[in-house]
């Protein structure tokens, strides 16, 4: 076995540093370039009550399975080099799931999530409509983010009552009201403009370039419609409690042998 890889075994083994960054030589050693790697990963985090149901567990243990690897897939980011995870938590439409589940969710659950993860030094931030979350969710999130604002390293995106939908809407209507004001013209209407209205406007890379949605569904429910428009797709057909950094590594692997065309032909 080459030197080099018996390092890195060794290393794996040994260093379990939470958010240890993986070296320039070892992504290469995994076959990755690192000037390839995706600035901002999405993930759709879908199968936890299936998984759940397969093992006669309640859907709240399932979410909790779910909870521990999206934390695990926090520490992949960091180490293998992404800048951005987003992880759509709940949709607008989520709102219509059974009601002992919604509660759980809204009272215990992503307030715990956001306590768990402040602890992984990680700027945090919640894009999503929070008119109508309840109040403690609102103020835990406000905590976290103005707490976590300066981290540098990973910025995990939760979309909490987000939609695709929601988000174009929300920006037209402030495209709108400065029309209606006179602030701009119709004229300046563009894609730039509108997306310095959409929830997303903060994001250093706004744009998910790999979305990765579990559970073997092959649709995106309603996210990031605009900025998914030339993100690259990897569909995992595991529940998300069960996706693990080989499944990462491979998604990222599957990237990174994609041409980006962006409508643009070569020949
Ligand atoms: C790990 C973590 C934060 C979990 C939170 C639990 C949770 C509510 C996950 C839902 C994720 C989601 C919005 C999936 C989209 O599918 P869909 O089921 O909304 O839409 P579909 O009906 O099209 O499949």
């Amino acid at each position: 076995m080459p030197l080099s890889n018996s390092i890195l075994m060794f290393r794996r083994q040994f260093c379990k540093l939470p958010f240890g960054v993986i070296s320039k030589e070892e992504l290469l050693i995994e076959g990755l370039q690192p000037e390839l790697m995706p600035k901002h990963v999405a993930i759709i985090p879908d199968g936890n009550r299936r998984w759940a149901k397969e093992r006669g567990l309640s859907p709240e243990k399932g979410h909790e399975a779910g909870k521990k690897v999206l934390g695990d897939l926090c520490r992949y980011c960091s180490k293998w080099g992404v800048k951005v995870l987003s992880a759509y938590a709940f949709s607008t439409e989520n709102w219509s799931r059974p009601k002992a589940e919604v509660t759980f969710l809204m009272t215990s659950y992503f307030e715990g999530l956001i306590h768990d993860f402040m602890r992984y030094g990680m700027k945090m931030s919640v894009i999503g409509d929070k008119s109508n979350l309840p109040n403690s969710l609102k103020e835990a999130i406000n905590h976290a983010e103005e707490t976590t604002k300066d981290n540098t390293g990973l910025h995990f995106v939760a979309a909490l009552n987000y939609g695709g939908r929601y988000d174009i809407i929300q920006a037209t209507k402030k495209i709108a009201a400065k029309v209606k004001d006179g602030v701009i013209q119709l004229e300046d209407i563009n894609d730039k403009l509108i997306d310095t209205e959409l929830e997303t406007k903060y994001l250093e890379y706004p744009n998910p370039d790999l979305l990765i949605r579990t559970s073997g569904e092959l649709r995106i429910s309603n996210y990031m419609l605009w900025q998914l428009a030339y993100s690259e797709f990897c569909f995992v057909d595991k529940f998300f409690p069960e996706l693990d950094e080989a499944d990462f590594v491979a998604a990222l692997r599957s990237f990174q042998r994609r041409q980006r065309r962006y409508g643009g032909h070569k020949i």
